[in-house]
């Protein structure tokens, strides 16, 4: 049991998935875990542990944010021995080739500051994923027929931006997606050498405006669960 994840010794696998959202914790430990036990509600951040195909999976929320996401993944790796983590999480997507529904693999993420930012101070540390989850996610992927982009995203720490002109650098660069929590993710998996991944799904398009109906994300999200599944486990 840490500050904020309830969960005994034991009950946390090592391989985690990490949504934002609880309740997506909630709804893909219910829908892809067989025996799913919740093993932690600590201020509503849900976590479950169940199994898939056999292989022990904790589902945590993360939160929204660097912040947030940094307290869960450093206590599943401190204190609960987390060896791989895998976000799965909705974005924004910045090119016109990325559609809604479309799945995005963060190869990079980019990020104005982290939780991290002062160890590096003036270095500019590139957060990466783990090669092999990488490829096992777009293998994956594409063995379902999934669209799907490898490349680099944007981790922000602000949702409602107030500057337009870095949203304006990062899709002139070729960046991907937008979304807030990858950078710090990659960033502590290198620091304690484990594996890390972000899957995500295109839940809105900043150049368009559009955003997928509530009613459709269900059946997007499921490919982005199974992909994480299936890479974890390849
Ligand atoms: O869907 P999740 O995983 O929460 O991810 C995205 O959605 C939230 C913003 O609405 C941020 O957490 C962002 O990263
Ligand atoms: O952080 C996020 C997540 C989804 N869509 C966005 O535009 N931003």
């Amino acid at each position: 049991m840490t500050i904020h994840i309830g969960a005994a010794p034991g009950q946390i696998a090592e391989t985690v998935l990490m949504p934002g959202d609880p309740y997506r914790a909630r709804w893909a430990a219910q829908t892809f875990l067989d025996d799913a036990i919740l093993v932690n509600e600590v201020r509503g951040m849900l976590g479950y542990t169940g199994t898939w195909k056999g292989n022990r999976v904790t589902i945590q929320g993360s939160g929204m944010g660097m912040p947030s996401l940094s307290i869960y993944a450093n206590e599943l790796i401190r204190d609960f021995g987390a060896q791989t983590l895998i976000r799965i999480g909705s974005c924004g997507g910045m090119q016109a080739e990325v559609n809604l529904r479309d799945v995005v693999l963060a190869l990079t993420a980019s990020s104005l500051s982290t939780p991290s930012s002062g160890i590096f101070r003036d270095l500019n540390f590139a957060p990466a994923a783990n090669y092999n989850l990488l490829r096992a996610a777009a293998i994956a992927a594409t063995d379902r027929g999934v669209k799907t982009h490898v490349g680099g995203i944007y981790s922000t720490d602000v949702f409602y931006d107030e500057r337009p002109d870095l949203t304006e650098q990062m899709t002139r660069h070729g960046i991907l997606a937008v979304e807030m929590e990858t950078a710090e993710l990659y960033t502590l998996a290198a620091r304690h050498r484990r594996r890390a991944l972000a899957v995500l799904t295109v839940s809105d398009h900043l150049q368009t405006g559009e955003e997928l109906p509530s009613e459709e994300r269900e059946r997007s999200f499921g490919d982005m669960v199974e992909i994480a599944l299936e890479a974890a486990f390849a």
